[in-house]
């Protein structure tokens, strides 16, 4: 005989979600999307063109990528018994803001190439679930346009730092402008790697000129064009690799940057725990440690184990975040243990937006919420702050 079950009467927890899709299955039901990460990406990989899915699924090589996943297996858990876990509370404070998670989406340029609604649907997914969105500089979308999709959700603008100041400051300015809450400076992409699945596919969308609203919106940018944007798109392309990259940068041109907005920079692509004590000494107020999901450095160490010494040099002075190879709730409850203040998601919310848009990309976020939930209680833990490497076996 089937017994009814009311979701609705359950405690309020995110765990929830999970009693949601067993309840959904006695009337017969299947979760649309697969579940597992795995099953999601392989969905992807049968929706979008080949050379899309592997602009997103491949690295500059691929054994970092694979390295970010394996890393993670050599830290567990060590779960505690008999504590009470009836209430749980997955909040984090970053940049000294209380957010009701430890997630954030993290930077992902072009991401009309997954999917029409590219950034606009991330950010209203993002939203739907309060999760703060950081926003790539070569996206599909103006910054405005998605910051206002965001609504009350905060949203920071990541900057890709061009060989022009004056691009620059009126990039950072209009993220300003528009409401978003911090700048976060790539640092590991000065210029593109060597990535064999790109090149294999001779795939690049930003030449033929997607991914480049920001540039097409703003001022400085078109200063530089004989034409209207989209009079001319060859030569946008052409503007837009001219002032991408800047080779020459150094620690010492962060001056700069830090004068020309009031918001907090958080440096992304920290991995040597020296780069953040020069992080902390320039004015900045965090850095997140990530290698760009295996994207650049071939051969560079996992992200995970870069972490604990980041956050022994600086984590007592400046918030610390991660990213790269963050799939289920275990990787967010290690990396929290090891110190982050916050994780970034990645790969796995493409995938939720290649198969069903704002939709997938929101059941993505509310699934790993359940899963950090879940793992939370069941290792003994009522709090995310109150992990620390105490929580993982020695
Ligand atoms: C398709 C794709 C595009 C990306 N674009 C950007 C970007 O524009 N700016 C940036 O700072 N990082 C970018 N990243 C790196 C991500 O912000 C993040 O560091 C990485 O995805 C983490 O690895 P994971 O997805 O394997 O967890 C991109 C990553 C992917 C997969
Ligand atoms: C002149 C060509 C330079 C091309 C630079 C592209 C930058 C990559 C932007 C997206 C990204 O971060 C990624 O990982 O992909």
């Amino acid at each position: 005989m089937t017994r009814s079950f009311d979701v609705a009467t359950a405690p309020e927890h995110y765990g929830n979600h999970q009693l949601g899709i067993y309840a959904q299955g006695l009337k017969g039901q299947l979760p649309e999307l697969p579940l597992r990460y795995e099953d999601m990406e392989a969905r992807a990989r049968e929706v979008l063109p080949p050379a899309a899915y592997w602009y997103v699924a491949g690295g500059a090589g691929e054994t970092s990528m694979a390295a970010n996943r394996s890393a993670f297996d050599r830290y567990r858990l060590l779960p505690r018994m008999l504590t009470d876990v009836s209430q749980r509370d997955l909040g984090r404070t970053v940049l000294g803001k209380r957010q009701v998670s430890p997630l954030m989406i993290a930077p992902l340029g072009v991401q009309e190439i997954i999917h029409d609604q590219a950034e606009l649907g991330v950010a209203r997914a993002a939203a739907a679930v309060d999760v703060p969105m950081i926003l790539s500089t070569v996206s599909s979308f103006a910054l405005e346009d998605v910051r206002k999709e965001l609504g009350t959700t905060s949203g920071w603008y990541q900057l890709y730092w061009p060989n022009d100041d004056a691009l620059a400051t009126s990039l950072v300015q209009r993220a300003e402008k528009a409401g978003y809450e911090a700048i976060v400076v790539t640092l590991d992409t000065k210029m593109l790697a060597w990535r064999e699945r790109d090149l294999d596919g001779a795939y690049l969308p930003f030449l033929k000129g997607q991914g480049l609203a920001n540039y097409t919106s703003d001022p400085v940018f078109c200063a530089g064009l004989e034409k209207p944007p989209q009079d001319d798109m060859r030569a946008v392309v052409k503007h837009w690799s001219d002032v991408f990259a800047a080779p020459a940068r150094t620690w010492d041109d962060l001056a700069r940057l830090r004068d020309a907005t009031k918001l907090p920079i958080v440096l992304k692509g920290v991995l040597h725990p020296e780069d953040a004590i020069k992080a902390r000494e320039a004015g900045m107020d965090g850095v997140i440690v990530s290698n760009h999901g295996g994207r650049q450095v071939e051969g560079s160490i996992a992200a995970i184990d870069a972490l604990a010494g980041v956050v022994d040099a600086v984590g007592a002075r400046m918030d610390v975040l991660f990213d790269s190879g963050i799939r289920r709730g275990a990787d967010v409850l290690k990396a929290i243990a090891l110190g982050a203040d916050a994780v970034l998601i990645g790969r796995p919310f493409a995938w939720g937006l290649a198969c069903a848009g704002q939709a997938g990309v929101e059941e993505v976020l509310r699934r790993l919420l359940a899963d950090i939930d879940l793992t939370l209680a069941l290792t003994g833990n009522d709090s995310l702050d109150g992990l620390s490497r105490v929580s993982l076996a020695p």
